[in-house]
């Protein structure tokens, strides 16, 4: 599996075929495509990040499962899927994985119930609501991007995790910086791993 730091769009995309298959492809092919024409209607992904789309938000997401054992079982909770980042993504490429999204913006958890049945998932379950209103359960990995600062999501996130819980949360520039600011206590469980789509991005992962 590729562990260079991917550049072009097309190194992109080579990356996630890796991870899936050509029902997966044909998936991803289809959230974006309606991706693009959502992005008119309502700010899901930045104007700019259209041009790279498969390296900026698909590729950064599928490198998630690197950290996934291929047995594992689920349920994979991600916070504020929003566009569908990493949700969307990581359940095209495993269509076997409990999903459950969490999404408190109303068009965006249409958007989200609308791209799930385009893309013809089973996997999915779209909790349109805020986080702390879901019902408890034990998630086995919980991600989150671009969703809360690290206090808050943990804080947030607590009745979802147990110690069999693995977070994986992409934090971009700050993601040494958020986790050295944590309490010792807290620190010790993560530590901070390099993203393949930027130099100075990193992901945060539990121990
Ligand atoms: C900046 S967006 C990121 C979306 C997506 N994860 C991505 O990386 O493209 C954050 C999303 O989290 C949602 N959100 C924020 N706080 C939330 C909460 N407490 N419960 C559920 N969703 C929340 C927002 O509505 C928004 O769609």
């Amino acid at each position: 599996m590729t562990t260079q730091l991917l550049e072009t769009e097309s190194h992109a995309r080579e990356y996630v075929a890796e991870l899936g298959d050509a029902q997966a492809m044909e998936r991803l092919d289809k959230l974006i495509e309606l991706l693009l024409v959502e992005n008119r209607e309502q700010n899901l992904i930045s104007k700019p990040s259209e041009e790279q789309i498969w390296l900026r938000h698909v590729a950064d997401s599928a490198q998630l499962l690197r950290f996934v054992p291929r047995e594992t079982s689920g349920p994979w909770l991600d916070l504020g899927t929003g566009a569908g980042f990493p949700g969307l993504v990581v359940a095209a490429l495993r269509p076997e994985l409990p999903m459950v999204l969490v999404e408190s913006r109303a068009r965006r958890v249409e958007w989200l119930q609308r791209a799930i049945e385009a893309m013809d998932l089973k996997n999915c379950q779209v909790e349109g609501k805020r986080l702390e209103q879901v019902s408890p359960f034990e998630a086995r990995i919980i991600s989150a991007r671009a969703f809360a600062p690290l206090p808050k999501l943990l804080r947030l996130s607590a009745p979802f995790s147990t110690s069999s819980t693995t977070y994986l949360l992409p934090k971009g520039r700050s993601a040494a910086q958020e986790l050295a600011e944590l309490p010792a206590r807290q620190r010790k469980m993560f530590h901070v791993e390099q993203s393949l789509t930027g130099s100075d991005a990193g992901i945060i992962v539990s121990r």
